[in-house]
């Protein structure tokens, strides 16, 4: 069994989930609670519908705990659930006070959905409460005086426009957090954990197509000879060089990473061994025809290549990349500046 570890999370689903847990407990607690009470104050519909809603929200817990279709499971709890308030708002038993749950609709919808659908979901049911409210109370808007409604509309507007800045925020710091995870920051190539994600997405696709996937590993030759002879910030300058003409000659669905020290991998969708090796033996040409240049100086590059391919060397990635790194080391071993695809 493949025991490659599960990439994260990247668009605040596990916090969303959290949220969605908690508030399903609350949901089962409080129908619980309320069907007591109304069933006490003969407000009978409303009371086996706030049962039902606990019985609900047990059951979709349950689901909720593992389900990668979050947002479609947040929707069928959430759509009902505010239903139920606009109902409980204009069932002529219930309090007017009831209302003052709509406070929570703006904040609820924004963290559960994320700004966009949060916004248009709130703005819809902040509406439809206050389109029951008035036609409940018809004369209200006659009796209260202009500062009431005044108070009404901006705490509300308020609330809602926080929920979305706030939303809209960390959705953003999310996204930068995301980018600052898999990048390496020298070269801004994509690190090992993007590659690690990338290449689950690509066997998975690779599986369903039956199409070929090939994974190769390029290590500069003699790079500490580069250090030691022109020193560390001229080392940098030919990796992010280096980084740039892997990014020019590969297709733009090929990934190329920066692992580690001057190491790259790179993943090569659609591409079996024969392809790999051709793919690899113009890199080495590239990056051997090609040194560094700054002003006078010219720094001379080399590289060597090991090449695997998925389903002939392996299954997962660290069977690929074991098998590409034994062959890069016969490539060292033979001398350096070749490509290895057998051994
Ligand atoms: N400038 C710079 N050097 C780095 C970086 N990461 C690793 N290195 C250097 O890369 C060099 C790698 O050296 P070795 O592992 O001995 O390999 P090599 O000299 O390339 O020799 P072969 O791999 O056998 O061809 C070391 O001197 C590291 O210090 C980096 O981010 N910047």
């Amino acid at each position: 069994m493949d025991m490659e570890p599960q990439v994260g999370d990247h668009s605040g689903q596990s916090q969303r989930r959290a949220l969605l847990k908690a508030l399903l407990i609350l949901t089962a607690f409080c129908g619980a609670l309320f069907y007591v009470i109304n069933i006490r104050r003969g407000v009978v519909v409303l009371a086996y519908i706030e049962l039902g809603a606990a019985i609900a929200s047990v059951l979709l817990y349950v689901v909720v705990r593992r389900t990668p279709r979050l947002r479609l499971w947040t929707l069928i709890y959430l759509i009902p659930f505010l239903n139920i308030m606009m109902m409980a708002l204009y069932l002529p038993g219930a309090s007017p006070t009831v209302f003052l749950w709509i406070y929570i609709v703006p904040v609820l919808c924004h963290l559960l959905l994320g700004p966009r659908l949060g916004l248009a979901v709130s703005v819809f049911y902040i509406l439809v409460a206050l389109g029951l409210f008035l036609h409940k109370y018809p004369d209200y808007l006659f009796r209260s005086g202009f500062a009431e409604i005044a108070n009404i509309t901006l705490s509300l507007g308020v609330t809602l426009a926080f929920a979305y800045i706030y939303e809209r925020g960390s959705d953003r710091s999310r996204s930068d957090l995301v980018v600052m995870a898999s990048t390496d920051p020298l070269t801004r190539l994509p690190n090992l954990y993007r590659f690690r994600e990338a290449f689950i997405h690509e066997r998975s696709r690779a599986e369903r197509l039956a199409t070929p996937l090939s994974v190769l590993v390029l290590d500069l030759d003699l790079f500490k000879a580069v250090n030691d002879s022109y020193g560390h910030r001229i080392g940098d300058l030919v990796l992010i060089h280096v980084a740039k003409q892997l990014r020019q000659r590969l297709r733009a669905t090929d990934l190329p990473c920066r692992v580690g020290g001057e190491e790259f991998t790179m993943l090569l969708p659609d591409t079996n061994r024969d392809e790999a090796v051709w793919v690899a033996e113009n890199l080495r040409e590239l990056i051997a025809s090609q040194p560094y240049r700054t002003g006078r100086l010219s720094v001379p590059l080399s590289c060597s290549i090991g090449v695997a391919e998925w389903g002939v060397d392996g299954q997962s990635m660290d069977d690929l990349v074991e098998a590409a790194d034994r062959r890069l080391y016969i490539a060292k071993q033979q001398g350096r500046n070749r490509v290895i695809s057998e051994g």
